[in-house]
């Protein structure tokens, strides 16, 4: 049996395919392209996960959450096409986000960027970074910036950069092109589970914005803001994020 790192891998990763080959073959574009998109990958994660794992409970952006979950120990968090518009649009910045939470921790999981040909995932070595640069830099969402985001970009002299997708951000910060990720005024788990998961075994700071753990498996998915940045950098960002919010 593959261990829980190697399955979302995995699964991540036939769920781009299928991504990529709807998209390649879509006579649909848009709103109704990103609709198939979330459709047909989530009935495919939701098939293989059944399968190799019976006995634990599911919680996905595109599936009715009847929260029997709630009760449950092991836990996957999945969001099928994070950066839905990204991929409807033709971009590269979407992702398949496929976590393993027990007891509320992010503790396995996979980000799979199919456009950009990677895969991120919990049992991977972390890869090497740079060293942080004089002028750390800030991703931020490109369609939902948050005000909190450039006020704290500009308190650390950080350049910003914008990107859609959760995943495709924190995984900027994994792979170094990126130091800090912040966002506020709303995600859901399954927004940030996978990314957190992955980020934490990297070896980042992955965090509220408040410096508190992020949580999962609540029963009100909402999971409105984080921030994952190199552990260098940590006690800045949160200092500079007190004191913007005052
Ligand atoms: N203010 C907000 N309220 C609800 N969801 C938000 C949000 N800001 C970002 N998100 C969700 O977080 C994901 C990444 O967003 P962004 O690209 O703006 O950083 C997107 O997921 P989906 O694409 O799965 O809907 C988006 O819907
Ligand atoms: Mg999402």
């Amino acid at each position: 049996m593959s261990s829980d790192a190697a399955l979302a891998r995995a699964v991540a990763e036939e769920a781009g395919r299928l991504l990529i080959a709807i998209r390649d073959g879509a006579e649909e574009a848009g709103k109704s392209l990103g609709d198939r998109g979330d459709r047909e990958a989530n009935a495919l994660i939701l098939q293989r996960l059944a399968t190799a794992r019976p006995n634990d409970c599911i919680l996905s952006e595109e599936s009715f959450d009847d929260r029997t979950r709630c009760a449950a120990q092991r836990v996957w968090v999945v969001d099928p096409l994070d950066g839905t518009r990204e991929y409807a649009s033709g971009r590269d910045d979407w992702a398949v986000h496929i976590a393993l939470a027990i007891d509320g921790r992010p503790s396995q999981g996979a980000v799979a960027l199919p456009a950009m040909g990677r895969t991120f995932s919990t049992d991977r070595a972390c890869p090497a970074r740079p060293p942080i640069a004089p002028r750390p830099k800030l991703v931020v969402s490109r369609s939902r910036c948050p005000d909190l985001a450039l006020r704290v970009a500009e308190t650390l002299d950080a350049e910003t950069l914008t990107m859609g997708s959760a995943g495709a951000k924190a995984m900027a910060v994994v792979d170094g092109r990126a130091d800090i990720y912040l966002h506020e005024g709303g995600q859901y788990e399954w927004d940030n589970c996978a990314p957190a998961a992955v980020a934490l075994a990297s070896g980042l700071h992955a965090s509220r914005i408040d410096g508190s753990p992020l949580v999962y498996n609540r029963e009100n998915p909402l999971l409105p803001d984080l921030l994952i940045c190199r552990k260098g950098l940590a006690d800045a960002a949160l200092a500079a994020i007190r004191a913007v919010r005052g």
